[in-house]
């Protein structure tokens, strides 16, 4: 991954050695420490741009009222505020001159939050979020502001707009969404989108003027993640838009958990049970199932020991993943792989032997250990998981039988 340098402006070498640790247990940022004004106009002088944030304390020795931070914005470079004194006055001014945050330094975590700013806009750049809203005003204030959080911004300027956006762009992460808008207003969209599994996981923002006290509920129970009146604070906003990422980037972690196996990285025999009945209620017959299970798996951990064995295993995943594109792979257990796609019999076969014969060409880990696989293939009982499941397991059975390292299919 690339790495990102953090300009760090503290004149107390404790602070610095603080916020250098804290920035160092993230192998993408690179502190670049300064202890005051001078020291940092010459690093922004020799290579300002390159600096993705920076973090300044504003009292400096040699720059005692927050100079620094417009020297910062002058390169355009994203900015926190790490300061001693709390002042209202001055937070607000320094919030409207584009400074993304103001922590005070009342205690240890003020460091850890000024850090997990940081780590919010490395997480967003490239994240992409739709505005949805008709006035051209208000749209633009909220592109501003999300693109000083780094966000890649898509514009739309009804409802009816939006929906083809998220139907061309199935990147979009968030969409922040007016209620008064032609054609089809903001609660219709978000009530479209959640009835359509694929927008499940698409994070959504309501957005209204100021008056309307039902609107919020009607937003929430159509589907929204959250809801903001207009106008709006800037510092509720961003809250308010990396709550809600922050929420669904937690589900989805729980999510892989609960799917993912680990070590692989395919998805688990859970999993297979869960998709796999719908999978062959959709397939309507065409549906090809694979079992495929490594040979001899046994000797090769009892030879190398279980960890190369894991670190094996983990290598297959990703063979699998790329042998079988487009297709549903899972570890269905141990040395054992379940692969399910709505393909006939015959293509099904020529892509396992396509990867039979890739995996006979590689070697794995430095002792280039060479592993070979069995496979049973159904495409013919495909009609329900359990009964594919028996007759490929059937299959395999055959395939370790008849000296492994090969595919019996059922026709
Ligand atoms: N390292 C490692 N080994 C595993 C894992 N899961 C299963 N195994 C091993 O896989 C081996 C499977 O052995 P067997 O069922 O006898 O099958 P085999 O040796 O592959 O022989 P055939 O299937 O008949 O070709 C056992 O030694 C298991 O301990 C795992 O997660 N990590």
């Amino acid at each position: 991954m690339e790495e990102r340098k953090i300009l760090v402006v503290e004149d107390s070498p404790v602070v610095l050695k603080v916020l250098h640790h804290l920035l160092s247990q993230n192998p993408i940022f690179v502190p670049v420490l300064c202890a005051c004004y001078e020291d940092a106009e010459k690093k922004l002088k020799e290579a300002g741009n390159t600096h993705f944030a920076a973090i300044v304390d504003l009292n400096l020795p040699d720059a005692e009222n927050g100079e620094i931070v417009d020297l910062i914005l002058s390169y355009q470079i994203p900015c926190v505020v790490l300061t001693g004194n709390f002042d209202d006055r001055l937070r607000l001014s320094l919030l409207n001159k584009g400074v993304l945050d103001y922590i005070t330094k009342d205690s240890r975590y003020s460091f850890n939050h000024a850090i997990k700013v940081v780590e919010r806009l490395s997480k967003n750049q490239g994240l992409k979020v739709l505005v949805a809203e008709d006035s051209v005003v208000s749209r633009q204030f909220i592109k501003l502001l999300l693109e000083q959080y780094c966000f890649t911004v898509i514009e739309a300027e009804n409802g009816q707009e939006a929906l083809a956006k998220l139907e061309a762009d199935t990147d979009i992460r968030m969409l922040i969404a007016d209620y008064n808008m032609p054609l089809v207003n903001g609660y219709d969209l978000v009530r479209m989108l959640r009835y359509n599994a694929r927008f499940q996981d698409l994070v959504i923002l309501g957005l209204s003027a100021e008056g309307d006290s039902a609107l919020s509920a009607k937003f929430i129970k159509a589907g929204a993640n959250d809801f903001l009146k207009k106008p709006f604070h800037h510092e509720e906003f961003h809250c308010r838009v990396v709550h809600s990422l922050e929420a669904q980037e937690m589900l989805e972690t729980i999510r892989d958990l609960a799917n993912i196996d680990p070590l692989t990285k395919l998805k688990n025999r859970r999993c297979l049970f869960s998709e796999g009945e719908t999978f062959f209620r959709h397939a309507k017959g065409n549906a090809a199932l694979a079992m495929l299970d490594l040979d001899n798996f046994k000797q090769i951990n009892d030879t190398y020991g279980h960890i190369v064995g894991d670190s094996l295993l983990e290598a297959l995943g990703q063979v699998i993943r790329d042998a079988f594109p487009g297709m549903l792979a899972y570890r269905f257990g141990g040395e054992e792989f379940c692969v399910l796609a709505e393909v006939s019999g015959p293509h099904m076969l020529e892509v396992v032997n396509d990867f039979l014969d890739g995996l006979r060409r590689k070697e794995f880990t430095e002792a280039k250990i060479a592993l070979t696989c069995s496979v049973g293939l159904c495409s013919q009982s495909a009609d329900s998981l359990e009964a594919s499941i028996r007759e490929a397991d059937r299959n395999l059975y055959e395939a370790k039988r008849l000296g492994r390292d090969r595919v019996v299919a059922d026709f």
